[in-house]
């Protein structure tokens, strides 16, 4: 989305390792997979977890950009899927492609292009994205914004109630 993000939604590294091990535990009733790709860079992380969880020696990257920072533009392939992984899905394999989030769904649609029958899935998923995910954790809304672990850091929060806007206020 460019912009219209009012709320945000920051995720723990504690709880973007839950929810990416349910999202595994979510996966275990669909058979057993061959190969996993991930769609680089967001993607990396929950399919290393996933891969972990459920054996997939074979772990493949598709890069793809759709976003600088907040502000989304075309989607463009930096890497594309290796002949290996393409060949085992023309085989009868199951190959699951894993991504952080489904937002707009522009990445999603371009990814399943490269492999349709493949299993898509993902930890979170927003209204505009959720129909061409297979399977996914948990759903924000479209005008939310979140926030990964990677691209956090400790902060200074201002209390509930008011006070000082930054921790650089002097109360003495
Ligand atoms: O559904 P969409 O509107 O296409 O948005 C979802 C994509 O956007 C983010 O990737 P981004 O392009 O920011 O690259 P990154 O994974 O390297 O951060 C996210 O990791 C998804 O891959
Ligand atoms: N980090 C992050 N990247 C995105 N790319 C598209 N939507 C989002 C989002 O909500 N958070
Ligand atoms: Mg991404």
């Amino acid at each position: 989305m460019n912009n219209p993000n009012q709320k945000s939604f920051p995720v723990s590294w504690d709880q973007f390792h839950r929810d990416s091990r349910a999202l595994a535990w979510r996966l275990t009733g669909m058979g057993t997979f061959d190969a996993v790709v991930a769609i680089a860079r967001g993607g990396l992380v929950p399919a290393t977890i996933v891969a972990r969880e459920l054996n997939i020696r074979v772990v493949e990257s598709v890069a793809v950009k759709s976003y600088d920072h907040q502000n989304q533009g075309t989607v463009t392939v930096l890497k594309s899927i290796s002949q290996q992984i393409l060949d085992i899905a023309k085989n009868g394999g199951k190959v699951l492609i894993v991504d952080d989030l489904v937002d707009t769904g522009a990445t999603a649609r371009a990814v399943r292009d490269m492999l349709p029958g493949a299993h898509f899935a993902t930890v979170y998923a927003k209204p505009m994205g959720r129909e061409l995910v297979d399977t996914f954790i948990t759903e924000v809304s479209q005008d939310t914004w979140i926030f990964f672990p990677w691209d956090l850091d400790v902060a200074y929060a201002a209390p509930i109630s008011g006070g000082p806007t930054n921790e650089f206020v002097s109360g003495a």
